[in-house]
């Protein structure tokens, strides 16, 4: 019994309905509850089973739930199926309860490899990246070629990896790992949703997802436990040994020298396990390479499709490029980019990499907008609509990087949403996305790169379309292509 109303929804059809919802692909879920909140407002309940899930579209709402109600919100379900087919008992941060352990985990991320002065000493591999990026562009770059998000997204992998394992890995390794963890999420993403309802029948009936799911999660386990391994030698040796550390391939420090020091104060000051340290490491190239080659795909396009946008964007860079004596973009320079900025956010703005946060979950029964939401009820944020609403956006589907500059509505707008929501990529609150900072790095170091090198033209006769097709984030439907013209 509630005091307030739960908020409207769907009647639930027992089993059958929940099972019919369970079944649903991703993008399937976005219409359902686009079309939802169309008819029933900004939060709508569904109900899986005993489970309510609510989702939200609005700002406010999304505002009190994340920064207001911030702790109450900052849960996440318990997904008995990832937890059994990962064998780590949530110990990640993206799925850890609200708590020590994820405040551990997170600050870990956060406060180690991702801290400002730790990412300053990565430069060198960002150069490099892009370097990789110039050249693949350069041969491929052509009408012919494969779709770019192929080569992003092999720039973006290439360097997470490096950053995860402290080796730089050739090309067919990295490829191995890629294609592993892809399939991997692409596959848990779509095909578990349905071992949430009754999973003891569910198993039984969905053996062969059960046992693909277990059998991708083994190939992720035997490519990334041998670089593990080598960094737990290498981190023994000292001395002459721990010159090799120097080497042009291995990086002094990364991501996995932190996780193996991680000791777990309320398991009796336990290491991580390796399974523990494998989902770690997937979650780390997960969070950072999907996300950031998507949204690198939505800017070229954009660019490709906006030439007078592009043609600004290569003005911003002449005049940059004229106090540097190497002729390159480096990344003190990024600071006296406005517009470069004001583009990158335009385009996370219309086009977020991922439409939904990851499902949250309240940790306690609590009310909302005139609503109770119950003790666990999932809730999640349907992102996309805040930074594609009219009340606070003009003419919100044009892309237009101006609004983020003096007199533009987006001017000044604070992307983690604390003060004000007016769009949130990465999230808010307590669970807002700790990648935010490098991210923004990644994507205007590449962007101003990639337009400094190259001239982007759309092919004769061939629009850019911008329809979107739901991946494991929301890519574009038709990849985009386009002639690159050095720029020399
Ligand atoms: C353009 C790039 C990126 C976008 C758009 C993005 C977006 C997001 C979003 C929407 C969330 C969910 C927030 C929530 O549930 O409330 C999230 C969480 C997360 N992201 Fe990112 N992300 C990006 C890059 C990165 C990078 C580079 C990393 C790490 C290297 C990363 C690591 C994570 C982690 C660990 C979480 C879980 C946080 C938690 O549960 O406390 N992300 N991200």
């Amino acid at each position: 019994k509630h005091r307030l109303p739960l908020p409207p929804g769907p009647t639930a059809i027992p089993i059958v309905g929940n099972l019919i919802w369970l079944r649903q692909s991703m993008s399937n879920i976005e219409s359902i509850l686009q079309d939802l909140h169309a008819r029933c407002g900004p939060i709508v309940t569904l109900r899986l089973g005993s489970r309510f899930y609510i989702n939200i579209s609005d700002q406010y709402l999304a505002h009190s739930a994340l920064i207001t109600h911030g702790a109450t919100f900052a849960g996440r379900p318990k997904q008995t199926a990832i937890r059994e087919i990962l064998n780590v008992n949530y110990h990640t941060i993206s799925t850890a309860t609200y708590g020590p352990l994820w405040r551990l985990l997170r600050r870990n991320l956060a406060g180690e490899v991702l801290q400002p002065s730790h990412v300053k000493l990565l430069s060198s591999a960002r150069k490099w990246t892009v370097d990789l990026l110039k050249e693949e562009l350069s041969c491929s770059g052509n009408s012919n070629s494969k779709p770019f998000i192929e080569s992003f997204h092999l720039a973006m992998f290439s360097l997470l990896v490096y950053m995860c394992f402290g080796e730089r890995l050739d090309e067919g390794y990295v490829n191995a790992i890629k294609s592993a963890q892809r399939d991997a999420m692409l596959y848990f993403a779509s095909k578990l949703n349905i071992f949430a309802f009754m999973p003891m029948v569910t198993k039984y009936l969905y053996r062969d997802r059960w046992n693909k799911a277990l059998s991708l999660r083994k190939r992720q386990k035997e490519l990334f436990m041998p670089l593990i391994e080598s960094r737990r030698v290498l981190k023994t040796k000292s001395g002459e040994d721990a010159k090799i550390r120097n080497a042009d391939k291995i990086l002094e420090y990364c991501y996995v020298d932190t996780l193996l020091d991680t000791r777990l104060p309320n398991e009796g000051e336990r290491l991580l396990s390796a399974d523990e340290l494998v989902a770690l490491c997937g979650e780390f190239l997960v969070g950072g390479t999907d996300t950031t080659s998507t949204a690198l795909q939505w800017i070229m396009a954009e660019l490709v499709k906006n030439q007078d946008v592009q043609s600004k964007l290569w003005h911003e860079i002449q005049l940059v490029l004229e106090n540097s004596e190497s002729g390159d973009i480096n990344e003190d320079m990024l600071e006296n980019m406005p517009y470069l900025k004001a583009v990158v956010l335009e385009a996370l703005r219309l086009h977020p990499p991922t439409h939904f946060l990851l499902n949250h979950a309240v940790t306690q029964e609590c009310t909302l907008g005139g609503h109770t939401i119950p003790r666990s009820a999932w809730v999640n944020f349907l992102m996309v609509n805040i930074g594609r609403d009219e009340k606070i956006w003009k003419n919100p589907t044009e892309f237009k990087p101006e609004r983020f500059l003096e007199g533009g509505e987006g001017k000044g707008v604070d992307i983690t949403g604390t003060k004000e929501i007016k769009m949130m990529p990465f999230g808010s609150g307590r669970r807002i996305c700790p990648g935010l900072g490098i991210a923004m790095l990644h994507l205007e170091y590449i962007v101003a790169n990639m337009v400094k090198e190259f001239e982007w033209r759309g092919i004769e006769g061939e629009e850019v379309d911008l329809a979107e097709k739901q991946e494991f984030t929301v890519v574009m439907k038709k990849p985009f292509r386009a002639e690159l013209i050095p720029r020399k």
